[in-house]
């Protein structure tokens, strides 16, 4: 079948351009089987404010969150070279989104840029924007290309971030739910966007970011000195095992000393006594050269024994031993 001609005529008119005056990268992809189910398409209805981008197909279609918004006809596309007159939420903006801001959002909308983080310097700032041009605060991803990094949302969370900021959480939900992991980073930010939505001007979102920078630091060296002390605590039981086991060892060694002595030091005599044995020493042909025997090593008792033994035996004068009848 030649290129083209499975499309529907409405699929052939609904081709866009993007900022950089290039077909969207979108139509390769059919309109439809997609966004089938998808809230926008159910409810049939646009939504509430208008949404823009400049979009300068940097990003993979089928990854790319500003590309599946326009694929739901939530988003316009703009020209380099065409202003806008909403809350522009991009990397350019001086000052942060705030409350103050929600007047220009309900008349006005939000506008993204959508290209890739690693290629902002590509980007004709100057060429784009508009009067409102504003950074986010802190704010943690939920998109799976990004997810749990502070400050890189994707383009659908900033516009969702820039709502919720602005007190439009239904806005922002509502966006959201057009992506699986959507509601994600409203449940993730919950706590922040309450913080956020509750100031008033630039200045005093960024003092509330401040804080909860501050906070969120000492609550991680919290979490870092708690774990160091369960380490430390799991060491103790690691090093009361060393000290048993030195302790076994000390044991260990006591029970072979006690071996020794018993095994190869010690003689019992009739009652039960103990007896060192006696200790020889040879020369290298075997010879007996030295004995440290009974009368080295035994007690005095024992020595008087040995006396007693002696004085048993009796020599005539001519030192011949008289054995006794
Ligand atoms: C760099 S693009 C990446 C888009 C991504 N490829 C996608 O699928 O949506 C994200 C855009 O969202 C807006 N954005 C995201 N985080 C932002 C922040 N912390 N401050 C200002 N703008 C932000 C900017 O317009 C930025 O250009």
């Amino acid at each position: 079948m030649a290129k083209g001609k499975n499309k529907t005529s409405e699929e052939r008119t609904n081709r866009t351009k993007t900022s950089n005056g290039h077909k969207s990268k979108q139509h390769h992809i059919r309109k439809g089987r997609q966004e089938n189910g998808s809230q926008a398409q159910e409810d049939g209805e646009k939504f509430p404010v208008k949404l823009a981008m400049w979009d300068f197909d940097h990003c993979d279609p089928k990854r790319c969150s500003g590309k599946k918004l326009e694929r739901l006809g939530l988003i316009k596309n703009l020209r380099v070279g065409q202003k806008f007159s909403g809350i522009i939420v991009s990397p350019n903006g001086k000052g942060v989104v705030c409350p103050e801001d929600r007047e220009i959002v309900e008349n006005f909308g939000s506008a993204v840029v959508e290209c890739s983080w690693a290629r902002l310097e590509e980007v004709p700032f100057n060429k784009i924007g508009g009067k409102h041009e504003r950074l986010l605060p802190y704010l943690v991803a939920a998109n799976p290309v990004n997810y749990g990094r502070p400050w890189r949302l994707n383009c659908v969370e900033a516009i969702a971030a820039c709502f919720a900021i602005v007190g439009h959480s239904d806005w922002a939900e509502l966006l959201l739910s057009n992506f699986s992991w959507g509601l994600t980073f409203m449940k993730i930010n919950k706590e922040l966007i309450d913080v956020y939505s509750k100031c008033t001007d630039s200045d005093s979102v960024q003092k509330a970011q401040e804080e909860w920078l501050i906070k969120i630091e000492n609550e991680a060296k919290e979490r870092k000195e708690l774990a160091l002390k369960e380490d430390v605590w799991m060491m103790g039981n690691v090093n009361r095992e060393n000290i048993d086991d030195e302790d076994d060892d000390e044991e260990d060694d006591e029970d072979e000393d006690e071996d020794e002595i018993e095994e190869e030091d010690v003689e019992y005599d009739n009652l039960g006594n103990i007896i060192p044995k006696k200790e020889v020493k040879v020369d290298a042909l075997g010879n007996i050269i030295e004995s440290h025997g009974e009368s080295d090593m035994l007690s005095e008792d024992s020595t008087e024994e040995v006396e007693d033994e002696s004085e048993e035996e009796l020599y005539d004068k001519l030192g011949n031993l008289i054995i006794k009848s």
